[in-house]
């Protein structure tokens, strides 16, 4: 990016009379770590707190976000290791008066921790996914676990999405007491009356699509589903993270013979305008997660789901309830868990499944909620 270090992109707030927490984060895509950090801006002043971005990598957020009147700086580091990046953010905790330093993913840590320690501020650190094994890159793997365990000795607070992250870090020597565990949340949204569908259904899946969320599983049911003789449809939502791994995936479409089989939308900006159209929400995840947005985003809109148990997965959807769980990476499991929800004669009652998932979001995994937790651990900290 060509901007200048420190441009921000929006004006001051006129007037501020909350404490005001310096969010850094990534920002090359609008995935669920941003999806998270958009939300937290948009909700945490009715708590007390203002948030500012600065952003590493600046590249989909800034313009992706909803929440656009929160002024945000384009920080780019050179480096995961760019070490000046934090002596320049520490200068701006100091100018603008910072309360608290909130990073998120290795690299904004590494800037936002150097920042805390010059700044005397304390830092907490949102974990939003197991680092040791976020992607299929072994090697960045490594080095951003040993970066992030190495630069959160010094951490005020660390905030885990799901329990199993908070099992991990515990596991990893941080005392119970410095982690919290804050569920993510999404907005409600209007209700629409979700009717079992009389003849073909569509499957709905959303990500930033890359190895670890698994969609080679679900294209595999899929041609698993139609060779039983169900008339499905995927809604493939979302973009790929690089063009090597989409036309690795274009080719397996070829390969099974499905691609009149699947919608694929690209990137789209409102994510509830896509859910309407799906009857069932499928995420095949791999490893790696942390409590997916996506899954909230479709228990909030009414829809079944079906997916893999992994990490805080079967906090959110509970088996026969809302939808199903699988073991991952298994086609034959996927395709016979969707089958056993829309086979003419299922057990499951459709009406309810979706009546439940509305509900399970509205009790426990509201935006609100995830943002009145991350307000409670900035008062404990800031008193
Ligand atoms: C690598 C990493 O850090 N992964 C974590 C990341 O989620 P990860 O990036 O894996 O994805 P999620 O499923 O949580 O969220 C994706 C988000 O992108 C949005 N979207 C998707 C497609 C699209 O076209 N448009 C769009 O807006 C979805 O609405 C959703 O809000 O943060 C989550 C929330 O803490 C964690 O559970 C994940 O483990
Ligand atoms: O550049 P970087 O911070 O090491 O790497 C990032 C990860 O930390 C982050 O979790 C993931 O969402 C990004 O896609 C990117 O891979």
């Amino acid at each position: 990016m060509t901007e200048a270090l420190f441009a921000p992109t929006e004006p001051l707030a006129s007037a501020i009379s909350t404490q005001r927490i310096l969010h850094v984060i990534n920002g090359e895509h609008y995935s669920g770590a941003e999806r998270v950090q958009d939300l937290l801006a948009q909700e945490l002043p009715q708590f007390g707190f203002d948030v500012t971005f600065a952003c590493v990598k600046p590249d989909r957020f800034p313009e992706a976000r909803v929440s656009q009147s929160v002024q945000l700086y384009r920080t780019p580091m050179r480096s995961r290791f760019d070490w000046q990046c934090g002596r320049k953010l520490a200068e701006l905790i100091r100018q603008e008066d910072f309360a608290l330093v909130h990073a998120h993913t290795p690299r904004s840590l590494m800037a936002g921790a150097i920042a805390a320690r010059l700044a005397d501020v304390p830092l907490v650190y949102h974990v939003h996914s197991p680092t040791g094994r976020d992607s299929t890159r072994w090697l960045q793997n490594l080095v951003n676990e040993r970066l992030e365990r190495w630069l959160l000795r010094r951490a005020t607070r660390l905030i885990t999405v799901s329990p199993s992250l908070q099992e991990l870090m515990v596991a990893h020597g941080f005392s119970p007491a410095r982690v919290a565990y804050v569920a993510n949340g999404v907005p409600g949204v209007e209700f629409i009356s979700r009717v079992r569908p009389t003849g073909r259904w569509t499957l709905g899946m959303a990500a930033l699509f890359r190895p670890r969320k698994g969609i080679e599983v679900l294209l595999e049911s899929l041609a698993l589903l139609r060779g039983k003789g169900h008339d499905v449809h995927l809604r493939a939502i979302g973009p790929f993270e690089t063009t090597a791994y989409e036309s690795e995936v274009m080719g397996l479409v070829e390969k099974l013979g499905i691609a009149d089989q699947i919608t694929w939308t690209g990137f789209v900006s409102d994510i509830h305008a896509e859910l309407r159209k799906v009857d069932l929400f499928v995420l095949p995840s791999l490893f790696g997660e942390g409590l997916p947005m996506v899954v909230l985003e479709a228990m909030a809109a009414g829809l079944p789901v079906v997916a893999s148990a992994v990490e805080g997965i079967p906090v959110a959807v509970r088996e026969g309830v809302d939808g199903l769980l699988v073991e991952p990476g298994s086609a034959e499991a996927l395709a016979a868990a969707v089958g056993e929800i829309i086979r003419e004669d299922s057990y499951y009652d459709y009406g309810s499944l979706s009546e439940q998932a509305r509900s399970q979001h509205g009790a426990n995994f509201s935006a609100r909620t995830m943002a009145r937790n991350v307000a409670e651990v900035y008062r404990d900290i800031l008193g």
